[in-house]
């Protein structure tokens, strides 16, 4: 757990860059740190690991005062991820993520199994060990990066807007691969983004800064949304805050039968039918006809996402952008279970908004 009681910063120019700050960082959970550019995101990240130290309040890790140990010891018990990766160049990635643990006294032959084992923990293949940083991508820097701070077994990572100089595709990608090391590794994990959307998606809770280092809201991402403190928060959150909402919200929607058939074979329905190939995986819709007709890949329409039963939003977005208005439902297979009906799906979201749970 990370405590920070009443922490300032006032930099010696008299900038207040962090302001009474008063938040606790549960052990195991990602909290994410957001807000506009200049509002002390990172200096209180950085007071935890002191490379800055505050100006009054205290920090605590896991119930022990920062300011009560020395900053090299502190730190090896802290991962530290920034933006751009920050890897030394002159070494290759294995001898880059083998560096802490060769600081912390490991023998070298420990340290670089114990590297090898990390980078493929972060999806790097053992191709990559010998390369130097600027023989990677971007993204895949930025996995070195991930794995380098993993590699004390640190229970405190922090992580410095780390995935914002890659392309959002991969961004998304190094997104999903934190949440699922995530699972596995249970870290305590603060990061800062300036990307509400990034905050959303990674954050058990995030924190809201705004201009002079205050503390705006510190909420689970659902109540960020639907209950945001003040104008700032709800303006900085976006407009479409109550479609995001649905995020976070159970889709409590029936799921109904659909007709399907596979290609090539002869269906006779009054309704809409969906094709599918052997393994029951959806490939497109046959629109309503009188009597028997032949199901051939000419006569499909394609479209409309997969609804995997995860959120109101996934259910909404199945609904709406099938040709037939019907959501295709699937398994983690990718199988056929059945679908949702646009008007049961809004009448969940009437029923949503009425208890609340979704502003207008
Ligand atoms: N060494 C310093 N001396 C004086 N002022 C500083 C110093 N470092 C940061 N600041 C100021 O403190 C405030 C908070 O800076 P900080 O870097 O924590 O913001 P941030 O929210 O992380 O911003 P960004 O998203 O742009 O990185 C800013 O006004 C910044 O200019």
């Amino acid at each position: 757990m990370i405590e920070f009681r009443a922490v300032t910063k006032r930099f010696e120019d008299g900038t207040i860059a962090v302001d009474e700050l008063d938040l606790v960082v549960e052990a195991g959970t990602i909290t994410v740190f957001v807000g506009p550019s200049g509002c002390g995101k990172t200096t209180s990240l950085r007071m935890v690991n002191r490379m800055i130290d505050s100006t009054s309040g205290t920090i605590l890790v896991d119930g022990k005062d920062v300011m009560s140990v020395d900053p090299p010891t502190l730190r090896l018990g802290i991962g530290y991820v920034i933006q751009q990766a920050g890897l030394f160049p002159h070494r290759t990635v294995l001898d880059n993520v083998a560096t802490v643990p060769l600081l912390s006294g490991w023998d070298r032959k420990r340290a670089r199994t114990r590297a090898a084992e990390l980078l493929e923990t972060v999806g790097l293949d053992s191709g990559f060990a010998k390369r130097y940083p600027a023989q990677l991508s971007g993204g895949q820097q930025q996995r070195v990066g991930v794995a380098r701070a993993l590699a004390a077994d640190p229970p405190v990572l922090l992580m410095d807007e780390p995935f914002s100089a890659v392309d959002p595709i991969v961004r998304e990608g190094l997104q999903d691969e934190l949440l699922r090391l995530q699972g596995e590794l249970g870290k305590t994990i603060v990061f800062v983004t300036h990307d509400i959307d990034e905050a959303l998606k990674l954050g058990d809770r995030v924190a809201v800064f705004r201009e002079g280092g205050h503390l705006a809201q510190y909420a689970k991402p659902a109540e960020l949304l639907s209950a945001p403190a003040n104008d700032f928060v709800a303006s900085f959150a976006g407009r479409d805050r109550g479609y995001r909402t649905l995020t976070f919200l159970r889709a409590d929607v029936p799921v109904r039968e659909v007709t399907t058939a596979t290609l090539g074979s002869t269906v006779t329905s009054n309704g809409w039918v969906l094709a599918v190939d052997e393994n029951r995986r959806p490939v497109g819709w046959l629109s309503p006809v009188d009597g028997a007709t032949e199901v051939t890949a000419d006569k499909l329409i394609s479209g409309g996402s997969l609804y995997d039963g995860s959120s109101l939003r996934a259910a909404l977005d199945a609904a709406l952008s099938s040709p037939s208005a019907l959501g295709v439902t699937v398994d983690p297979d990718g199988a056929v279970v059945g679908v949702v009906q646009a008007d049961d799906v809004l009448k969940a979201l009437a029923t949503a908004r009425a208890a609340g749970e979704v502003p207008s």
